[in-house]
């Protein structure tokens, strides 16, 4: 069993618009999931589903074995956390560590262990030095860094990130693939909607692709990225190196630049 099942669900928004139809998928324990899609494909609404932020319209959805038609979002984010695309739907505290507290602080925990949590996600996060800034002076990128380090201090057992490469230089990015890591290292279950396809092929054995309300495809970077078919019909560009394969007029497509190397050694 999936820490994370979708069985056949569905998703309306109240003005009729039907965002996500008739989705299944299982994701096990300790898997890094990448999202990917075009605009609109329903990749944000899909994952808002997992902690009910969202109440699928059809269908089910289980986290660790519950149905979550029967927990509330708060019951479900103990389990599941989720970083919103805009940080500033998130962070309402006025200094960066009240912020990062107020998670493990509200799980009841001990005020040596939501010491400990708080200073590991800053840390994580690359935040010990600004924690008694107010958020709404940092920029954009750090504050998507509090919005996140946030969700790190409650532990949970699944993080959901919802495009966290968005406006991030190099460094930011660094930052994020050490996050992943650490979080692989302790067995956490990741899902990522990200528009970046380096990222995704970089960080993530397996990829979802959604496109028009559906999940059309799963599976790992080259499957994925060496389907011309399926990256037009979802309209997804290619990878930099992808691209370069093609204007070599390679045979076949190298995903990394490991890989496209090996066919030139
Ligand atoms: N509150 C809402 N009411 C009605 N329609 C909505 C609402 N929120 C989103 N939608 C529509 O649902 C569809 C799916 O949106 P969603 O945000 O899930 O897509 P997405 O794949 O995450 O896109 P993006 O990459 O742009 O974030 C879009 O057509 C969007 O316009």
């Amino acid at each position: 069993m999936g820490i994370i099942e979708f069985k056949d669900v569905s998703f309306q928004y109240p003005n009729g618009f039907s965002a996500v139809e008739n989705v299944s998928f299982e994701i096990n324990e300790g898997e890094a999931i990448a999202i990917i899609g075009q605009n609109g494909a329903g990749k944000t609404t899909t994952v808002k589903m997992i902690n009910r932020l969202l109440k699928p319209t059809h269908g089910t959805v289980l986290i660790d074995g519950m149905d979550t038609k029967d927990y509330t979002t708060a019951q479900l984010s103990k389990i599941a956390g989720y970083v919103f695309q805009n940080p500033d739907d998130q962070i309402f505290h006025n200094n960066v560590e009240d912020e990062i507290r107020f998670g493990p602080k509200k799980q009841g925990l001990s005020e040596e262990e939501i010491v400990k949590k708080t200073e590991w996600a800053a840390k994580l996060c690359g935040l010990s030095e600004q924690m008694q800034e107010n958020p709404y002076n940092l920029p954009l990128s750090i504050r998507k860094f509090v919005s996140i380090a946030s969700v790190l201090a409650m532990d949970d057992k699944i993080l959901i990130l919802d495009e966290p490469t968005a406006g991030q230089d190099l460094i930011g990015i660094k930052r994020l693939e050490n996050i992943l890591t650490e979080l692989k290292k302790e067995n956490k279950t990741v899902v990522t909607i990200t528009h970046d396809m380096e990222f995704a092929v970089n960080n993530f054995k397996k990829i979802f692709v959604m496109s028009h309300k559906n999940l059309l495809r799963v599976g790992n970077a080259k499957e994925i990225f060496s389907d011309d078919e399926l990256l037009k019909e979802s309209m997804l560009k290619k990878t930099y190196i992808g691209d370069l394969c093609d204007k070599l007029n390679l045979n076949e497509t190298a995903v990394t630049i490991e890989e496209f190397l090996k066919y030139f050694v």
